[in-house]
């Protein structure tokens, strides 16, 4: 059975299926998130804190997000893989935008990429069309975009004064035209319910929200998250597990076994050779 293809998230959500997306930067949890029943996975370039130990997405390289696309790439069967485009590998010039973006099919097989578009950004916006002229899906981001975090200045709500205010309006129409440059779906981040919603009903293509609400037509979440996995938590997210404490525990135990002379232990040993 070949994955996910933008037709069939299409059939699922004309069908009123509310549309599932996690994050997964390595393998092993790729597998679980797969097999686990998600319509979409992104590689995000929330690896830069959640897996690659920096303080932001920005020092992502292209390198290192290839490198995670092509681990999750390998684990992934049903799920349509999107990688997130790093801070800096598209916008400053159309050729090299197009280039790092085609790397992410041919070299580390993406099934689609991501790109995070500021309030009326013509150059990303004229970017997506080229992609999808191309033959590269592409999903939007807009509202709280972490890749202008040094001008947004944190995680901070995006457009909160209700649907009469100019923040608002930006977003529904930055939101129409990056469908218009023909993104299959938009991610929404940071948003307040009624801008989740006014964003939902003023697009055709699927709105998937982080952080925005019940109105959306899928949800996103960071896997490290819901897992519990080295991550502070946030309000616009749900913690399904403990990793953390998990794993603290294992290695301490390991640790101890050890000092203690409990590991290894006689079932742990190999047996000389017998003839
Ligand atoms: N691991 C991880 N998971 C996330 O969900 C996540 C990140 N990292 N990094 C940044 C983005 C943006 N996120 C957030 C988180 C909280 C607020 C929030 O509650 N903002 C408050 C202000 C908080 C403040 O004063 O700093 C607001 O009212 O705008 C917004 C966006 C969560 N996001
Ligand atoms: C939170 C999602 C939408 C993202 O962009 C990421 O994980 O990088
Ligand atoms: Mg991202």
């Amino acid at each position: 059975m070949p994955r996910t293809s933008i037709p069939d998230l299409y059939e699922a959500y004309r069908e009123g299926e509310t549309l599932t997306m996690l994050t997964a930067y390595d393998a092993p949890i790729a597998t679980h998130v797969d097999r686990g029943g998600v319509d979409m996975i992104l590689v995000g370039d929330s690896a830069g804190h959640n897996h690659l130990g920096y303080d932001d997405t920005l020092p992502v390289t292209m390198e290192e997000a290839l490198s995670n696309t092509a681990a999750v790439d390998r684990a992934v069967e049903d799920a349509m893989v999107i990688a997130d485009l790093p801070f800096g590998s598209y916008g400053q010039s159309m050729e090299t935008s197009v280039e790092n973006a085609v790397r992410f099919v041919k070299e580390a097989g993406a099934d689609a990429v991501k790109i995070e578009t500021a309030p009326h950004g013509e150059t990303t916006i004229e970017i997506v069309d080229h992609l999808t002229e191309l033959g590269i899906p592409v999903q939007g981001h807009v509202g709280l975009t972490p890749q202008r975090m040094n001008q947004i200045g944190g995680g901070y709500v995006q457009g909160r004064d209700h649907e009469t205010s100019a923040a608002v309006d930006a977003l529904v129409e930055t939101a129409t035209e990056l469908e218009a440059a023909g993104a299959f779906s938009v991610v929404l981040e940071a948003v307040t319910e009624e801008t989740g919603k006014a964003v939902t009903e003023a697009l055709e293509v699927p709105t998937i929200g982080i952080g925005a609400g019940r109105y959306v037509n899928g949800q996103v979440l960071v896997i490290t998250d819901l897992l519990g996995l080295g991550s502070e938590s946030y309000s616009l997210s749900k913690q399904y597990a403990d990793l953390d404490s998990t794993i603290r525990t294992a290695v301490e135990s390991y640790v101890s076994d050890v000092e203690n002379g409990d590991f290894p232990a006689e079932e742990n040993v190999y047996d000389p050779m017998t003839d």
